[in-house]
């Protein structure tokens, strides 16, 4: 989103109600409800295996919900017209096609939503991918270089909503920083993000709002604040809900 924005336009949330996956007998997400606003970073937060990438998934049209519903825009991802142009998805960083160039795999994607080459160098140099790097192959790039190409690839088509699956994945201290300016220059001008986490102490720094989800439930939501009691610290409070701090404590027994 390059431009300055009217104001926050509720069509640009993410609302998910009573989202529900199961595989077999187990549910991987099990009644799921938040939203997240125009001009705010929502930061979803869980131990492995809680459900994270399963409910991003379902939000972003790659697996379909057991019951209720992941809106996106104000529709299911999938029933958007030109999703690219609306949504900005990373999820998998590692994904990319190793053979081709960290410049031919935005060009790719600039083709298909019908972006100008110039955006494809302008968000090279804006992810720090440009120069000699732009023209090297995925496969020879590192974890924090595919993760700034899979931003970029977000970003490619403009869009008011942002959803990254574990963003700062091996992005270096100052990637880190780079990234929660950009994430807020984008909430700032009106844009909703929702971003994943294993980084409390980041999520912290960078999120409006908090959701925190353990075995597939949410067990807390809400600004750093209301979740936190005055003096409180995040990563005490993140182990007490999400009952890992007794488990983690007895197996060390
Ligand atoms: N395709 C699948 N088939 C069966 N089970 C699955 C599938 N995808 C996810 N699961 C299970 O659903 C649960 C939630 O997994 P998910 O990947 O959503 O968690 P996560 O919070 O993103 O974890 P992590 O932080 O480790 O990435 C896990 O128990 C996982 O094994």
């Amino acid at each position: 989103m390059t431009g300055e924005r009217s104001g926050p336009q509720p069509e640009d949330m993410i609302e998910l109600n009573h989202l529900t996956k199961r595989y077999g007998g187990r549910a991987a997400v099990d009644g799921v409800s938040f939203r997240c606003e125009p001009g705010t970073i929502t930061g979803f937060l869980g131990p492995n295996g809680a459900g994270k990438s399963t409910a991003m998934r379902m939000i972003c049209g790659l697996a379909v919900p057991t019951s209720g519903t992941a809106l996106v825009c104000g529709r299911p991802y999938r029933s958007l017209g030109m999703p690219g142009r609306r949504v900005g998805v990373l999820l998998d960083a590692a994904a990319q096609h190793p053979g081709r160039t960290g410049r031919e795999v935005l060009a790719l994607s600039a083709r298909v939503l019908g972006v100008t080459r110039s955006r494809v160098e302008e968000l090279l140099g804006v992810v720090g991918l440009a120069g000699p790097a732009a023209g090297r192959r995925v496969r020879g790039y590192s974890l924090g270089m595919r993760q700034r190409l899979g931003i970029a690839h977000a970003l490619l088509g403009d869009p008011e909503v942002l959803i990254l699956d574990e963003p700062a994945n091996g992005l270096d201290p100052m990637g880190i920083r780079w990234m929660r300016v950009l994430l807020r220059g984008h909430a700032d001008r009106g844009g909703t993000v929702l971003l994943s986490s294993h980084l409390l102490a980041e999520v912290e720094r960078t999120a409006d709002r908090l959701v925190m989800i353990a075995g597939g439930r949410i067990v807390a939501q809400g600004g750093r604040d209301e979740l936190v009691a005055a003096g409180g610290d995040l990563e005490e409070e993140f182990l007490r809900l999400t009952g890992q701090g007794r488990r983690d404590e007895e197996a060390a027994r």
